[in-house]
């Protein structure tokens, strides 16, 4: 009989369920080390956010088939590790929606109206009326960042309580906020008009200090902010400055930048803010429902069947997968890559499939192309199950064709992707070592690796250019691993890809697109 250990607690649901195929061991209080020592003995492991999966528990977990987390975001797992050993990691990407949006909200009224300090007044005797007026949030200006599936449900619920909406996604289409009654607009329209701004985007490196002294400077003296998104996207310091400073009049905080929040300023201050423990999905319904959604998926793998949301591996026949395994790799990176290069709000994806990899089998590759592509926006919330439903609903259109004529490689994957920053299309092979290769840009012949930080540059094939870009680069201290430069024909436009060690400090494409002779300039961290 198959084991699984469950390390963090989660509803009786799902543990009833996964006892139905094997000897489940409940242990949420199992230290690291401890974890370390008995993971070799279990076919699977079930989380929530309390336990770290590291590569060294994946390696120690010599059987270990799948791991579960029961809840949306994966950042406790090493799934590059996972990966490579062939472990499925799977999750609830719907499971705690509603509880994380009505969390968002209570604590919106709880700011409001004071809840949690007039309530301490209460029980600690006082009857303090006049200490305690609120604000109401009829026809004021709700500002909401990111209008997922969490973002989305709290904008509806707020228009029903009359609240005026405003919203930034750069990955949303005009007409999907419309639809949800909000006006799109750029964040920093957003920060100045909004009265209430709640915040609904994963953590990524483009929305670390989202909100910092100068997104603050920008707000109104009255708006209040709420995050029940993740820990980090508000420079804790920044707004505790500003919070006692008076700048803005008062914060709801459910996540932060280190769990669980030690010393902290944030703590020093009055009915201005409310804190709450990373309480956003605990609620009964929201447990049960994520705990059988990922026991369920647990169960079925150990059972052999497919699992319906794995963020790494597909939910596909043994055969399939091993066959496809190192080209879904390649259609995610040239997936992740394009989305970079045409930009937020994708229109139209065009997956050429060449080669041998003409032939129906390779569907799943189209699937892998789009989680790349849209893991821009949604990050381990996409995965193969979802990626096509999350396309249309954003409006994107796949066009999927088959080209089976022999080419350099014996097959290949070209992608083309028309965004806000235009049509632009990469093209990618396996070597023969199994190496994933670009092997075009933008229709330029090139053959590079794809690493961590990239700049690609389209440029007039002319003398010195590749020079000025070096030195601009090694003004600002980054450092070239490798260069490559391709071209169609001599002297006619040609691109530039350059691997960098470093990423590119802001302003620095600015700068490089002010070098003659430079049309166009992206960076990309893949
Ligand atoms: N406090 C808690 O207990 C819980 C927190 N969460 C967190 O809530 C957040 C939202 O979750 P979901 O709505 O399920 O995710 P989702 O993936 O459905 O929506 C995220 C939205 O953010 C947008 N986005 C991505 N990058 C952006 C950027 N730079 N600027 C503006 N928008 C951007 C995406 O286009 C997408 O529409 C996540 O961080 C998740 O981890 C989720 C559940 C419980
Ligand atoms: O398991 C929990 O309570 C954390 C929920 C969460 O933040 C998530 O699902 O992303």
């Amino acid at each position: 009989m198959s084991k699984v250990l469950v390390s963090d607690s989660i509803d009786q649901a799902g543990i009833d369920i996964l006892s139905q195929v094997a000897e489940v061991n409940f242990n949420p209080n199992v230290s690291p080390e401890e974890l370390l020592t008995i993971i070799p003995d279990y076919d699977a492991l079930m989380i929530r956010s309390g336990t770290r999966v590291t590569q060294e528990v994946i390696e120690a977990g010599k059987q270990l088939k799948i791991i579960g987390r029961a809840g949306v975001g994966v950042d406790n797992v090493d799934i590059p590790a996972a990966t490579r050993h062939g472990i499925v990691v799977v999750n609830s990407p719907e499971g705690n929606t509603i509880a994380a949006a009505e969390h968002a909200l209570a604590m919106m009224l709880a700011l409001s109206r004071h809840i949690s300090d007039a309530n301490q007044s209460v029980k600690s005797n006082k009857w303090q009326r006049k200490l305690f007026i609120g604000t109401e949030v009829y026809k004021k200006n709700l500002g909401v960042v990111g209008l997922g599936k969490i973002g989305s449900h709290v904008a509806t619920v707020a228009r029903a309580m009359g609240m005026k909406l405003l919203a930034y996604d750069p990955f949303i289409s005009v007409e999907r906020a419309e639809q949800l009654g909000c006006r799109l607009v750029e964040m920093d329209l957003l920060l100045r008009e909004s009265d209430y701004i709640t915040l609904h985007i994963p953590k990524t490196p483009d929305t670390t200090h989202l909100i910092n002294d100068e997104a603050i400077a920008k707000m109104k003296p009255t708006a209040r902010i709420i995050n029940c998104s993740r820990g980090g996207i508000i420079d804790e310091e920044a707004l505790a400055k500003a919070l006692k400073e008076g700048q803005i009049a008062g914060a709801a905080l459910d996540v932060y930048e280190s769990e669980p929040l030690g010393e902290s300023p944030l703590r020093e201050l009055g009915k201005e803010i409310v804190l709450t423990p990373h309480l956003g999905a605990s609620t009964a319904e929201a447990q049960v429902n994520v705990a059988v959604d990922v026991a369920e998926q647990i169960r079925d793998v150990l059972l052999g069947l497919p699992a319906r949301s794995a963020v790494n591996i597909p939910g596909l026949s043994p055969n399939v997968i091993e066959k496809l395994r190192p080209y879904m790799e390649l259609a995610e990176t040239l997936g992740n890559l394009v989305a970079q290069l045409a930009g937020g709000r994708i229109e139209l994806l065009d997956v050429r499939l060449q080669g041998e990899l003409a032939t129906n089998e390779s569907q799943p590759l189209v699937v892998a192309a789009l989680k790349g592509l849209l893991s821009q926006a949604l990050r381990e919330r996409v995965n193969y199950v979802n990626a096509s439903i999350e396309a249309k609903e954003r409006g994107i259109r796949v066009i999927e064709t088959r080209d089976a004529s022999m080419r350099d490689y014996s097959g290949s994957l070209h992608l083309s992707a028309t965004g806000s920053m235009g049509k632009h299309s990469v093209t990618g092979a396996l070597l023969n070592d199994g190496e994933i290769h670009i092997t075009s840009i933008d229709e330029f012949p090139i053959n590079v690796p794809p690493t961590h930080y990239m700049l690609f540059t389209v440029h007039r094939d002319m003398p010195g250019i590749i020079g000025k870009i070096g030195s601009l680069l090694g003004s600002f201290n980054v450092n070239i691993a490798s260069m490559q430069v391709g071209r169609k024909i001599v002297r006619g436009d040609a691109v530039m890809v350059l691997s960098l060690d470093d990423p590119l400090p802001e302003g620095v494409l600015t700068e490089i697109m002010k070098v003659p002779g430079i049309r166009d300039a992206h960076t990309v961290t893949l």
